[in-house]
């Protein structure tokens, strides 16, 4: 049988990994797949010394690479929008499989993207972009096809979750912690993906999607990132018996689904708690199988190369299949169109911190004005801020609430004289 043969656009982390992966590992991908898988083609703008390409035909312009009529596979790992659209485009109507880790392109314009792969033919596969070294999209669309889910969580940025866990763990600076997070190659091109939850929110449209059979909703998630997540957060969360993750929570609900990207406090002894560092973890609840859990790196050079390559694998055994046997929408979103629910119908229990004058009755004025609203109080800390004279910090767990109601009542509390400045607010889920 002739080689597969696979042309890769871009060599930063991601490209430079894959290329490392395909020329080492290529006897037993031939031997798992039954096919030679050739890397014909680079399409970079400098090399990368993290990478040998002697031998291997690189030109700088990707376009050529899209256009190569010997090529079956397109590599995009250059990133961004424009001319990763562009490119993708291309190679899909020149009749090229396409295999991507960009989730931003997959999810904002996954839906058009697909449409054009239906009409010509041809596979666009983004299992790298998800969860990154994790089979994350190949369990659900595969492992878990028996499956009706109704609902996926999971610790998904990578970024984030390294900084979350350095600051917890060492006290690191934010900054400090992000810095090292971009030399490790871990982070987007503009780290504020990372840091605001829009990467997060992108890979969440993506499960989603493939868990619901719906269309991408990338627009309509929910977005909030860690940046204001502080060490007192941290800590006092761990005092309460809890750890704070970046979660991407996506839930069926009568009505829609809720789609929803933001820090959350989980029970230190749930199995997402103890995913740390650079790693991600997704875990879903599918009606026949129950909960499975699915850990591994979501970010760094190989580990998403390892991604890469599994989808090159998967097409290569495919290519000269007849198009019957092509997988309709293969790796991709259904078409149901489906309403997401707005954040202030989420119910979930909270948790508050705010700073107050330390005068007496203080306490009790807060739990009054929660209690206005019919809100319980599940725990309750009271920390004296010893390098501001006269404040504390009084932190709540509160029972589960509507969130359009619990916002009725922080903003009562931000009106108490006693209360300086705003209330930080971190729903809390159990997960179970
Ligand atoms: N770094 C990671 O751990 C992960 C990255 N990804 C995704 O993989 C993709 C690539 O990310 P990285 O490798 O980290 O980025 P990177 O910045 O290290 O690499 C991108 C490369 O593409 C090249 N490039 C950009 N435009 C080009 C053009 N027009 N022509 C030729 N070369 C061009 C750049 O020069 C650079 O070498 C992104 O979509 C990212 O979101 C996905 C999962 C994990
Ligand atoms: N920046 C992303 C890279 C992988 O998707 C992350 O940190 O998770
Ligand atoms: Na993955």
């Amino acid at each position: 049988m002739k080689p597969v043969k696979v042309g890769v656009c871009g060599l930063g982390t991601v490209g430079s990994g894959t290329v490392n992966v395909l020329l080492r590992n290529a006897g037993i991908l031939k031997a798992r797949t039954g096919r030679e898988i050739q890397l014909t083609q680079i399409g970079a703008r400098r090399p990368n010394p993290a990478c040998d390409t002697t031998g291997i035909d690189v030109t700088t312009d990707i376009f050529e690479v899209a256009a190569n009529p010997e090529i079956d596979i397109v590599v995009e790992l250059i990133g961004g929008y424009d001319v990763a659209l562009q490119l993708v485009k291309t190679a899909i109507e020149n009749g090229k499989h396409v295999v991507t880790a960009n989730k931003a392109l997959i999810a904002e314009h996954g839906n058009e993207i697909f449409t054009l792969a239906r009409e010509k033919n041809v596979i666009v596969a983004y299992e790298a972009g998800v969860a990154g070294g994790i089979p994350a999209i190949k369990a659900l669309r595969e492992g878990l096809v028996a499956n009706r889910i109704s609902w996926l969580a999971g610790i998904i940025n990578g970024t984030g979750n390294f900084i979350l866990t350095e600051m917890k763990d060492r006290g690191s600076p934010f900054a400090d912690v992000l810095k090292e997070a971009q030399e490790l190659g871990y982070a987007e091109a503009d780290p504020t993906f990372d840091v605001e939850g829009i990467d997060a929110a992108h890979k969440l449209a993506i499960l989603a999607a493939n868990a619901f059979g719906t269309p991408l909703m990338f627009d309509k998630t929910y977005t909030e990132g860690i940046s204001r997540v502080t060490p007192d957060d941290l800590r006092y969360a761990q005092e309460l018996g809890y750890r704070i993750k970046h979660l991407g929570i996506a839930r069926q609900r009568e009505g829609g689904v809720e789609l929803r990207v933001h820090p959350t406090l989980i029970p230190e002894s749930h199995l997402l708690a103890s995913v740390n560092g650079v790693m991600n973890s997704v875990l879903v609840q599918g009606d026949a199988v129950g909960q499975t859990m699915y850990y591994g790196p979501g970010a760094g050079s190989e580990p998403t190369a390892s991604a890469v390559v599994a989808d090159i694998a998967d097409i290569a055994r495919l290519v000269d299949a007849p198009s019957a046997a092509v997988p309709p929408l293969p790796y991709s979103a259904g078409t149901t169109e489906v309403a997401a629910l707005p954040i202030g119908d989420v119910v979930a229990a909270s948790y508050l911190r705010m700073r107050v004058k330390d005068h007496p009755g203080v306490l009790m004025r807060v739990t009054e004005a929660l209690g206005q609203y019919g809100i319980n109080i599940d725990a309750l800390l009271q920390k004296e801020k010893r390098e501001i004279a006269g404040a504390a910090d009084i932190v709540l767990l509160t029972h589960e609430i509507k969130e359009s109601v619990l916002m009725s009542a922080i903003q009562a509390i931000e009106a108490l004289d006693d209360i300086t400045g705003k209330v930080a607010h971190i729903r809390v889920e159990h997960l179970d």
